[in-house]
C-alpha cells in the first residue's frame, strides 16, 4: 500500500461515498507514450447499448480486457473480456502499488473529442464486486469528470489530468451518480481505463 500518497489524498465527496484523486501518477513523457499506445494496442469497438429498447451504437469506443475471459454485461449487452496486453499489464500493476487494492478487469473507454461523454450512471452492475474500488486512470485531453448525489443532487466535480488516477470505493456507486459531461472546448481525444473486480 502506498501510504505517502493515500494520507495526502483527501476524500473528495462530502458523505455517503469515498472518492480519492491522486493526480497524475507517472511523467507527462510516459503519460504521451502509454497515450499513443493505448490508441494502437488495444482491440477499440463502438459500444452498442440497448436504450428504451433500441440499439444504439455509440461514437465511443470501448474495450473490456480481464484475467479470464469474463462476460460483462453493460447496458444490456455483453461482452466477452480480452487478455491483457503488456501496457494494460503494466498500467494494472501501478494502480494496485498506488491503490493498495487488486482488480481482475478494466473496461476502456476511447472518447474522440469534447463532443463525446458518458451520461449519468453508476457502476453497480451485478457482476461486480459490492462496494469494491474502481481505479480510473486518464490519458489525452483534460476532462471534467462529475459526481452527483442520488438524494440531495449535490454535485462535486474534478479535473483529471492525463497520467491521473481517481478510486471510488466504498457506497459511492450506492449513493451517487457520476459522468464524463459533453464539452465543445475540448477537440481532442481522451483515453480513459477503468480496472474493477469481477466476481462471478
Ligand atoms: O471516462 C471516464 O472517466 C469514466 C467512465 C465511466 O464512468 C465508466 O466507464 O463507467
Ligand atoms: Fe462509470
Amino acid at each position: 500500500m502506498d501510504l505517502f500518497n493515500t494520507e495526502l489524498t483527501a476524500n473528495r465527496l462530502p458523505f455517503d461515498g469515498e472518492v480519492y484523486y491522486y493526480g497524475p501518477i507517472m511523467s507527462i513523457v510516459q503519460a504521451q507514450d502509454y497515450y499513443e499506445k493505448l490508441l494502437e494496442n488495444v482491440e477499440w469497438e463502438n459500444d452498442k447499448a440497448i436504450i428504451f429498447g433500441k440499439l444504439i451504437i455509440t461514437k465511443r469506443k470501448v474495450a473490456w480486457y480481464g484475467n479470464k475471459p469474463f462476460n460483462y454485461t453493460y447496458s444490456k449487452t455483453t461482452k466477452s473480456a480480452l487478455p491483457w496486453n503488456k501496457e494494460l499489464l503494466e498500467l494494472k500493476k501501478l494502480v494496485e502499488q498506488k491503490t493498495g487494492g487488486t482488480f481482475n478487469s478494466c473496461l476502456l473507454n476511447l472518447y474522440h473529442s469534447g463532443e463525446e461523454g458518458m451520461a449519468w450512471h453508476s457502476d453497480g452492475e451485478k457482476d461486480l464486486k459490492k462496494n469494491g474500488a474502481i481505479a480510473s486512470l486518464s490519458f489525452g485531453a483534460e476532462r471534467k469528470f462529475a459526481f452527483k448525489h442520488k438524494q440531495t443532487k449535490q454535485n462535486v466535480s474534478i479535473q483529471l489530468v492525463k497520467g491521473s488516477l481517481l478510486v471510488m470505493k466504498g457506497e459511492t456507486q450506492i449513493h451517487w451518480l457520476h459522468r464524463l459531461p459533453p464539452t465543445k472546448k475540448v477537440k481532442t481525444p481522451r483515453i480513459n481505463l477503468t480496472f474493477r473486480t469481477i466476481e462471478l
